[in-house]
């Protein structure tokens, strides 16, 4: 573990084009001395590869460091010099002249890939590569999306993303990928100038067994190529390139200055490794644990004199500082080996076992969670159960109190029901009563106008004003009652409907004469007149109109003009026009227009038939006008009668015993019956009347 002074070698770039190109140095190779023409200053090298030399040869001059690096040791190559030097040709290069790092990355591949081949001690290798840029010091990761991270002065490379690779091929495309990220822009100086550092390293892991013991070798390779320093007055450059040569200059400067207190170090005072992200990354390269070989670039045109100057005087300080590589060897035992893979293996089941923990953890927590939710929900139902408990005992008091009124209402109905029961039964008692008083009263009346009707008819029969027919005689029908007059008809019948004649005038079909109509008046709601009307020559039949009241003319039934009915029995059929006439004897008629109207008359049916000599036929002349009644009585024992009325001209009679009722009205007619015997036909409508008795039996 001897120390080493950082290699240095200073590179010249071939001079450009220019018109003022003449050079401020001078090369002695044998010595590797720079001289500065302009003062004559001598800068010793390690190694001085002129204009001319190629890329190969640079790369010979390295090997050593990537080939140490390959057997264990921390290497580091890194490019410094001002912006154009050649630092990015010299580390990455071109296709056609390929730079330090794609030899490197290749040779190390080569290297390993044959010493895997040849050895025998189950020597096995891995390597990975990681790429950062840092930019206005800032750290970025080119294998990560150019992510900006941390650097952690204990571990520089803990946020980096570290890349495995299998192959030299496979590991150049990964870096140049991320190189295509590097901050790279066309200044006055350089067209492809880089505006970051960037650092690429290659972090390799060897093993071999020897004996019982396992050999592992973890060691990397750095490989920096420096944004390059600039002076103003050399540059026309951008607002932010102006910035960005600003953060380079002071990142540059800071590694002199890390580099010089290095060198002369200042009791006490430790190294200003932090000040800079760079210095950070460089400190293992820079005085540390790491073979360190520095290539200066030199643009060796007397323009650039300054910064030639000031290239080699950095190329100088850093030649002074010394390093300790050492061999990043682990030698661990087969027991160790077994404890080690013992320990891992209880890590991992600890982990495991952790995570399942966890997970429990995680669960019981839930659990506690539908724990706690479960009692809330317990507590509130047992709130709600015990105010329902409250509520069931009031409802329950309630209930008791509801059911003994209910008690007492059923009792207080039961008592009302009896006595409902009784009313209804004196009620009942009394309607009965009232009803026999009513019948009582009724027969009272009965005979008590049986009695006056009786009296009267003795009285007149008496007084010999009441005439009547016998048997044999035909009686007279009056045409008008209310002039008194007796008719001087001869016929032998009893008031029968005769045919009037018809006027001259009349062509109608339906011409009926006095008094074979009759204008009745009934009650249904309002006062409604009927024109009834009999047939002369059938007696049982009769038409029935019901008077139409025409507009203007409400209700007004004239015998002078002319009268609309329908007929009471089929209320749809056409109007029936109907007018009163007189005949040359003064005879009133109907001349009817029964305008095809079609319905059936009615037909009365034989209410009773009286035999000779049961019935009589009175003319009154009592109430000062001559009234035609007819008796009907049994006379053999003259208990039994009839009495009517004779009420209109069409031989019809209205009964006395139930004169209130205007629909009733009978019809006489003498007749002989199938064997020959005489006797009077009496026709009532609906008549219910019962005979009465007129006078007990003698
Ligand atoms: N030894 C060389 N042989 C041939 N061409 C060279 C050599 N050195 C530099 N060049 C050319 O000079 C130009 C600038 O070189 P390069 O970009 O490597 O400089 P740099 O130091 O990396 O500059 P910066 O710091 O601005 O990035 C490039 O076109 C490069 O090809």
């Amino acid at each position: 573990m001897a120390q080493e002074n950082v290699n240095v070698v200073a590179r010249i770039r071939p001079l450009s084009n220019e018109t003022s190109d003449e050079t401020c140095i001078e090369i002695d190779p044998v010595s590797s001395t720079i001289t500065l023409t302009t003062n004559g200053k001598e800068f010793n090298m390690d190694k001085v590869f002129e204009q001319n030399a190629p890329q190969e040869e640079i790369f010979g001059y390295v090997q050593p460091i990537i080939a140490a690096v390959k057997n264990g040791l921390h290497g580091t190559i890194f490019a410094y010099g001002q912006t154009g030097s050649g630092k990015t040709h010299t580390m990455i290069g071109n296709d056609e002249n390929l730079g330090i790092i794609p030899r490197a990355i290749e040779m190390i591949f080569n290297a390993l890939n044959e010493e895997s081949k040849n050895r025998n001690d189950n020597f096995n290798f891995n390597i990975s590569c990681t790429a950062l840029q840092i930019y206005c010091e800032k750290t970025y990761d080119l294998l990560n999306g150019n992510e900006k991270i941390e650097i952690p002065i204990s571990d520089i490379f803990k946020n980096a993303k570290e890349v495995e690779v299998n192959s030299s091929n496979e590991c150049m495309k990964i870096i140049k990928c991320g190189l295509e990220q590097r901050k790279v822009s066309g200044t006055s100086m350089n067209e492809t100038s880089s505006r970051s550092h960037a650092i690429l390293t290659l972090t390799l892991k060897t093993e071999y067994f020897k004996g019982n013991e396992k050999h592992e070798r973890i060691s990397r390779l750095n490989m920096v190529d420096l944004a390059g320093s600039e002076k103003r007055k050399h540059t026309n450059n951008s607002k932010t390139q102006n910035l960005e040569s600003a953060n380079i200059n002071k990142s540059l400067l800071t590694l002199g200055k890390v580099i010089r207190e290095i060198i002369n170090p200042v009791k006490n005072q430790v190294i200003p490794y932090r000040d800079s992200k760079l210095t950070m990354i460089l400190r293992d390269s820079l005085g540390g644990n790491s073979k360190t070989t520095v290539i200066v670039n030199i643009h060796s045109n007397s323009k650039y004199f300054t910064e030639t100057s000031s290239t080699l005087d950095f190329a100088v300080n850093v030649k002074k500082v010394k390093n300790t590589a050492i061999l990043q060897e682990f030698i661990t035992s087969k027991e160790t080996i077994t404890l080690k893979v013992e320990v891992q293996r209880l890590g991992e089941e600890n982990d495991k076992l952790k995570t399942e923990l966890a997970k429990e953890k995680e669960k019981v927590v839930q659990l506690q969670t539908i724990v706690d939710e479960k009692d809330n929900k317990i507590n509130t139902l047992e709130k709600k159960s015990f105010e329902l408990e409250e509520d069931k005992s009031k409802l329950e008091l309630e209930l008791k109190k509801a059911n003994q009124k209910q008690k007492k209402c059923e009792a207080e109905i039961e008592k009302m029901k009896q006595m409902i029961n009784g009313l209804q039964n004196d009620n009942k008692q009394l309607k009965e009563k009232v009803q026999e008083l009513e019948i009582k009263n009724d027969e009272m009346k009965n005979q008590r106008n049986a009695d006056d009707n009786y009296e009267r008819l003795e009285k007149d029969i008496d007084s010999g004003d009441f005439d009547y027919f016998d048997e044999n005689e035909v009686p007279v029908i009056p045409t008008d009652f209310s002039s008194g007059e007796e008719s001087d008809s001869e016929e032998n019948e009893m008031p029968v409907p005769m045919h009037a004649s018809p006027g001259s005038t009349s062509n109608q079909s339906n011409i009926i004469c006095a008094p074979h109509y009759r204008i009745g008046t009934e009650y249904h709601g309002k006062w409604v007149k009927h024109l009834y009307i009999f047939d002369t020559d059938d007696t049982d039949l009769c038409y029935n109109y019901t008077f139409v009241p025409k507009e203007n003319t409400f209700y007004a039934f004239s015998k002078s003009s002319m009268n609309y009915f329908v007929c009471y029995k089929c209320k749809n059929a056409p109007t029936v026009s109907a007018i009163i006439h007189s005949n040359e004897n003064g005879e009133e008629y109907v001349k009817l227009s029964e305008n095809e109207h079609v319905c059936e008359p009615q037909k009365y049916e034989p209410h009773v038939i009286i035999y000779e000599p049961d019935y009589k036929l009175y003319i009154n002349q009592s109430r000062n006008k001559k009234v035609q009644r007819l008796l009907v009585f049994n006379s053999n024992d003259k208990t039994l009668y009839y009495d009517y009325t004779l009420i209109s001209g069409g031989n019809s009679y209205r009964c006395n015993s139930c004169l209130n009722n205007h629909n009733i009205y009978a019809r006489a007619k003498l007749a002989t019956d199938e064997n020959g015997k005489k006797c009077c036909v009496l026709y009532a409508q609906a008549h219910q009347c019962q005979p009465r008795k007129l006078k007990p039996a003698k």
